[in-house]
């Protein structure tokens, strides 16, 4: 084996724990399949994979909820994994603004309690091995997991001693003892929010602070039909992360219109843009952005639960993506909220959209040359995967 390509297969997982751990199902709540897509669910691409579009709040184990709920003697509307799992899901095409809703069924649950936030981190890197994941950026608002130095406080919390900061830190620790555990390599990104500008210059200060302890980037999420020209916050926040070199992907054209995504590449520098599926209602934009191999960052299941595409797989838009050989990735988005898994998405984009073995490889190496590492660590990645995928030139002479 190529020295760097074993430098990277102990870096990101050997393929024997990666083979074994993609067979296991998952455990908790992924087992309370109610959409009728999860009974045709299988493995279709037991090979490493790469995610680059996950919430962590969108990602919690529903036991951990039920635990910690217990532990604070906190009350919810259920106390089984069945009841609760049915409570907080979308379980057919909704609105993203019904979706958003969901995450008050138990995000005061977990915000202001350090445990359970550090706890949600190493579970989530634990959860993405067992999918076959390698290298994943996964996303939050350190301020939604807060109870001290936010306005307002979120989630009728009473003030604690948790800051936006202190969540970054716990969330830091968190991934890293669950990169150790499970043999994967997990970074964070930093969620601005559209209806809290005022978080913003935050959230960048927080991705200085901690870019060299598992941050690397900052994105803007939540209710897109907020126009960010009338907030000068996130603008303010994303120029101050290319003045320090932060990386930079934003939410856009999921459910606002392909002018929102053309203002995230040129008022907010997006290197990325989250979702990205209405920009094929601009063809000028849609071709320049092909042009410049911008990365969509596409969430299959998703898209048709938080009623954004066509609930009718074959018509959507990361089949155009694939036959432009566009530049995208497939990914979760919130799979406790969708009650999904990664290999859902995968089966889901094969069996209504066509996708073949050779495809998923070549997304994923795609998302491998988009994800935020430096590039050495970017490189070890890609030879991980090129090697996994039988990619590797022939060097023994
Ligand atoms: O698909 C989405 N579109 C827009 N915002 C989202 C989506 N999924 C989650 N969030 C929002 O991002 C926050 C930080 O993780 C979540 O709390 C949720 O409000």
């Amino acid at each position: 084996m190529h020295i760097t390509v074993r430098l990277a297969a102990i870096r990101f997982g050997s393929p024997v724990l990666i083979s074994s751990l993609c067979s296991s199902r998952l455990q908790g709540s992924r087992r309370l399949f109610t959409m009728a897509e999860h009974s045709s669910e299988k493995v279709v691409f037991n090979k490493p994979k790469v995610e680059l579009h996950v919430h962590l709040d969108g990602a919690i184990r529903v036991q951990t909820i039920l635990d910690v709920a217990k532990r604070r003697g906190m009350s919810l509307p259920a106390n089984t994994v069945e009841r609760m799992t049915e409570i907080i899901i979308v379980q057919k095409p909704a609105t993203l603004t019904e979706f958003l809703g969901k995450f008050a069924e138990y995000m005061h649950v977990i915000a202001g309690d350090r445990e359970a936030i550090k706890r949600i981190a190493y579970e989530f890197v634990e959860d993405k091995a067992k999918e076959g994941v390698i290298y994943v950026e996964v996303r939050y608002s350190p301020h939604f997991l807060a109870n001290t130095k936010v306005d307002p406080i979120p989630w009728n919390q009473t003030e604690g001693d948790l800051s936006p900061d202190d969540v970054v830190h716990l969330v830091n620790t968190g991934l890293s003892e669950g990169e150790r555990a499970f043999n994967i390599k997990a970074r964070s990104i930093l969620c601005c929010m559209r209806h809290m500008p005022s978080w913003s210059m935050d959230v960048v200060e927080l991705c200085k602070k901690y870019r060299n302890e598992g941050v690397v980037a900052i994105d803007l999420a939540g209710d897109e039909s907020l126009n960010c020209e009338n907030y000068p916050g996130h603008r303010k926040a994303y120029e101050e992360a290319v003045n320090c070199g932060i990386h930079r992907t934003v939410h856009a054209g999921e459910v606002g219109p392909a002018s929102v995504v053309k203002e995230a590449v040129e008022v907010l520098k997006a290197e990325r843009i989250g979702h990205g599926y209405r920009t094929l209602e601009d063809q000028t934009l849609y071709k320049q952005l092909l042009a410049q191999k911008m990365h969509f960052e596409v969430c299959p299941i998703s898209s048709k639960l938080t009623g954004a595409c066509d609930p009718d797989f074959t018509k959507h838009p990361v089949i155009t993506f694939r036959k432009d050989k566009a530049n995208y990735s497939l990914n979760t988005d919130d799979p406790l909220i969708f009650n999904s898994t990664l290999h859902l998405d995968y089966s889901t984009a094969q069996k209504y959209m066509g996708f073949t073995e050779e495809e998923f490889k070549r997304l994923n190496i795609s998302s491998a040359e988009s994800c935020f590492l430096p590039a050495d660590e970017k490189e070890e990645l890609l030879n991980r995967l090129r090697e996994a995928y039988g990619m590797m030139e022939n060097t023994a002479f």
